[in-house]
């Protein structure tokens, strides 16, 4: 493939597109065609289940091959396009992997503009004659660690020393051998140069490019974290002709500064009166919002009563209670300390209506999209909040009640809907960040993770060279960051316990100090854990006593909050997200279940590839999205999950592919399988590695040969995982065969991942032996799931808690041993 092959054809307009199949169901009489889609690269006979796709569709561009080339850190031999491009020449099986040279991390989020200090808005120069403080591109950040239990969403701190990193136990730092050495072990002699990427384009677009390598550099570690949000840059005489219709650069720095200012404001309101003409003149200002076919289809309901008030707010507090018990417990704690309105705290309430019929039956534009009508009285609240915040007001937009409810508490007429309720009011201040940003609740995702070039899944911001997700992601990838590394072992060491006697949890506990980049690190709370599930062409073999339907089963049972994953997973607080890859059946539109089906299931692995490389691909990057999400939702800890009726039969294959084993060394009994089954279930996986060759130091064709959808999603979510510096605690052999995928990809991976449990699985074993982790609990588990992750998770709860809490013999004046 060529570069030209990601570039999407002008005009095209048949429905050839990487979603087209997905886009359109299947007729009920072909719900499982015998061939077509992502598996017509597949031979024909032997595939798992039918695919996802209408049986005519043509044979789909590959958006990963001929993309711009990022090198993966730790495997010179080898660049992110590689990974996804062609198998590479019989490379040795990847060796573990260990640390390389320290440099600067790349923010994977940057502190976003809305995020930033309230200065930090355009470039643009201050206006001439304003008496305020003109907004600021940000100024540099000295500290570079994240405030106590806030995720390190500005890619945690820098590392300068010249150490390893990345071991699961981290070493002491005085133990580490120059970093270069390292990398230069790691570097096969074909590399084309050092360990360090080069940089990529232009350092002033990289920095709000978030997951966009940085070249090395000897800035101290308070150099400033980059903006997520890439500052407007101040037209002037460099601007395009069409500049000439700019506003003055004063007027410019003024709009932004509203867009960028702009609040969801829920405490600190004044009573001070809202003057009416400073009501009108903001009322006035959604009313110029643009609306489909010019159709103006908003009202504004302005409440002052206070009666009526307090009815709406009995509303919210229902609903909020209803909410507050659906939430797992880490989530629930912190919700109870959050305000979601101020009803009777503003002087005035506003509510915006739409009338979907308003503009008649032939409204321009909403004839074809009716939901038009909803958008455009959404514009109206933006405009009136953006006017309300250049008046000093405060708005915040009340949602918690049923729509059908409030519009009779209101007593609105029928065919009015409510768009949006607003408290409006004087503040003491306007908070200088998102309230729910500055409470750990969520991050905003960096401008990078949003734009598209020309075909979604082409990253990049405008004027940078087009991306992948996995290149992306593989770029941001770091060691572990040595100072806070060694300022967890410097204070460890101080605590008021003999040296060592917390054990493997002083080693869990820096670890989680380098990953962050700050000692002690944030608590890994709230968890989060992601099942993701798939189904298998080998099952046709008979390598399981389960008939196929019961993934199926299983997902709906974990969807309904049936199964150990949920139990477990309410011990510790923990949201349980179900993402389906690859089940054959069709599943339930359900809260919960992220629909990411690539295939109906995987082919006979027997027989040839269990899937195409794009296939793969696009698991990955399915993978690294749920890690992205998960993370920016506010968890700080991620557990893996899976759900695959078959898959111990591809984990061993990956198994004994990525490790060199032997497969009658690494194929265990899954769910339980007879003497004789699993004999047979050994040689099915001597066959798949017949019909297979694959390469190890090309995962992405030893995925592709040999693995599931849910193990190609799993490597992406540990990749994902890492470049945020979140930890990723994996659970037990699917998890494992994707470690050993991930840590083939970008060996510093493994710097974020703790092995929650070792499962019965022998091929499990054999990862954490292979990966050099050590499983924090071994209780013969062998259920998937995230089961044995999710027992573990307050262990490293624990571990930072110690780090965190206990006293120091200095501090706590008791006396050391002598
Ligand atoms: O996590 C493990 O180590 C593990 C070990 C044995 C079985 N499982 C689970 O059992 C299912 C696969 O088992 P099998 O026998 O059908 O290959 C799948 O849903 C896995 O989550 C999981
Ligand atoms: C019942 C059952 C539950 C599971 N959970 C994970 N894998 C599973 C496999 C089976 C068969």
């Amino acid at each position: 493939m060529t570069a030209d092959d990601t570039t999407p054809d002008a005009d095209r307009t048949d429905d050839t597109g990487r979603w087209a199949a997905v886009r359109r169901d299947p007729p009920a009489a072909q719900a499982a065609p015998p061939l077509g889609g992502l598996l017509d690269d597949l031979p024909e006979q032997g595939r798992g289940a039918g695919s996802l796709y209408p049986p005519t569709e043509p044979a789909r561009r590959n958006p990963f091959h001929g993309t711009t080339v990022h090198p993966v850190r730790g495997r010179a031999e080898a660049d992110v396009g590689d990974v996804l491009a062609e198998p590479s020449a019989g490379s040795p099986p990847t060796p573990p992997l260990r640390t390389e040279a320290a440099r600067p991390e790349p923010d994977i989020a940057g502190p976003a503009a809305d995020d930033a200090p309230a200065s930090a808005a355009p470039a643009a120069a201050p206006a001439a004659g304003r008496t305020e403080a003109a907004p600021q591109a940000p100024e540099a950040d000295a500290d570079t660690g994240a405030e106590p239990n806030v995720i390190p969403f500005r890619g945690a701190g820098q590392d300068r020393g010249a150490g390893p990193a990345g071991t699961r136990r981290p070493p002491e730092p005085s133990a580490a051998p120059p970093a270069r050495l390292r990398a230069a072990d790691a570097t096969a002699p074909a590399a084309p140069g050092p360990s360090a990427p080069e940089p990529q384009g232009d350092s002033s677009t990289v920095n709000a490019h978030a997951a966009a390598p940085l070249p090395e550099s000897d800035e101290p570690e308070t150099a400033a974290p980059p903006p997520a949000v890439a500052p407007p840059a101040p037209a002037g005489p460099e601007t395009p002709a069409a500049g000439r219709h700019a506003y003055s650069e004063a007027a410019r720095t003024a709009v932004y500064r509203a867009i960028q200012d702009r609040r969801d404001v829920r405490v600190g309101f004044r009573a001070d009166p809202v003057p009416d003409e400073v009501l009108t003149r903001v009322l006035s200002a959604a009313h110029q919002a643009p609306s489909v076919g010019f159709s103006q289809p908003w009202d504004f309901v302005v409440i002052h009563d206070e009666k009526l008030r307090a009815s709406v707010q009995r509303l919210v507090q229902r609903e909020r209670e209803e909410y507050g018990r659906a939430l797992p417990g880490a989530r629930a704690r912190a919700f109870s300390g959050l305000k979601v309105e101020a009803i009777l705290d503003t002087p005035v309430n506003v509510v915006v209506t739409v009338d979907p019929t308003r503009g008649g039956r032939h409204t321009l534009g909403r004839h074809a999209q009716p939901q038009t009508a909803g958008y455009s009285a959404a514009l109206a609240v933006e405009n009136m909040w953006l006017a309300a915040r250049a008046e000093g007001l405060g708005v915040g937009w009340v949602s918690f009640f049923a729509e059908r409810d409030l519009a009779r508490a209101l007593d609105l007429p029928p065919h009015l809907e409510v768009v949006a309720y607003l408290c409006v009011g004087y503040v003491d201040e306007f908070p200088t960040e998102p309230e729910l940003s500055l409470g750990g609740w969520a991050q905003r995702r960096p401008l990078s993770w949003a734009v598209h070039r020309d075909q979604y899944g082409r990253r990049g911001l405008p004027g940078e060279d087009p991306t992948s997700l996995l290149e992306e992601t593989v770029s941001a990838i770091r060691p572990l960051n040595q100072r806070a590394l060694g300022e967890a072992r410097e204070r460890q060491s101080r605590m008021t316990t003999p040296p060592g006697a917390l054990g493997v949890l002083e080693d869990i506990a820096a670890q989680l100090a380098g990953l962050a980049g700050e000692a002690p690190p944030p608590l890994p709370e709230p968890a989060a854990v992601a099942v993701f599930a798939g189904d298998h062409g080998v099952h046709a073999q008979g390598v399981t006593p389960w008939p196929q339907e019961v993934t199926g089963q299983m997902v709906r049972n974990f969807l309904s909050g049936g199964a150990v994953v949920n139990a477990f997973a309410n011990q510790v607080g923990a949201e349980v997200t179900v993402v389906d890859v690859g089940v054959v059946d069709d599943l339930p539109t359900v809260p919960g279940l992220l629909p990411r089906k690539i295939a109906r299931g995987t082919a006979d692995f027997t027989r040839g590839p269990a899937m195409s490389r794009t296939q793969v691909g696009y698991a990955i990057e399915a993978g690294i999205e749920v890690a992205r999400d998960l993370v920016a939702a506010g968890n700080r800890c991620l557990v893996t999950g899976d759900m695959g009726i078959a898959n111990t039969t591809p984990s061993a294959a990956l198994v004994a592919a990525f490790t060199g084993r032997e497969p009658a060394e690494v194929t265990g009994r899954g769910t339980g399988v007879d003497d004789a089954m699993h004999e047979h279930k050994i040689e099915v996986v001597r066959q798949a590695l017949r019909a297979n060759p694959v390469d190890p130091a090309d995962p992405v064709g030893t995925l592709a040969a040999l693995g599931g959808l849910e193990h190609a999603a799993l490597t992406g979510f540990i990749l994902g995982g890492a470049a945020l510096r979140v930890p990723v605690v994996l659970d037990g052999v699917i998890a494992g065969a994707a470690a050993l995928a991930a840590a083939a990809i970008a060996p510093e991976s493994m710097s974020a991942c703790v092995a929650g449990h070792r499962s019965s699985e022998p091929g499990h074993a054999a990862v954490l032996e292979h990966l050099e982790l050590r499983p924090l609990v071994d209780l013969e588990l062998r259920l998937g799931e995230g089961s044995g992750a999710l027992l573990a998770v307050p262990l490293l709860q624990g571990a930072v808690r110690a780090l965190r809490e206990v006293a120091t013999f200095d501090g706590a004046g008791v006396s050391e041993r002598k």
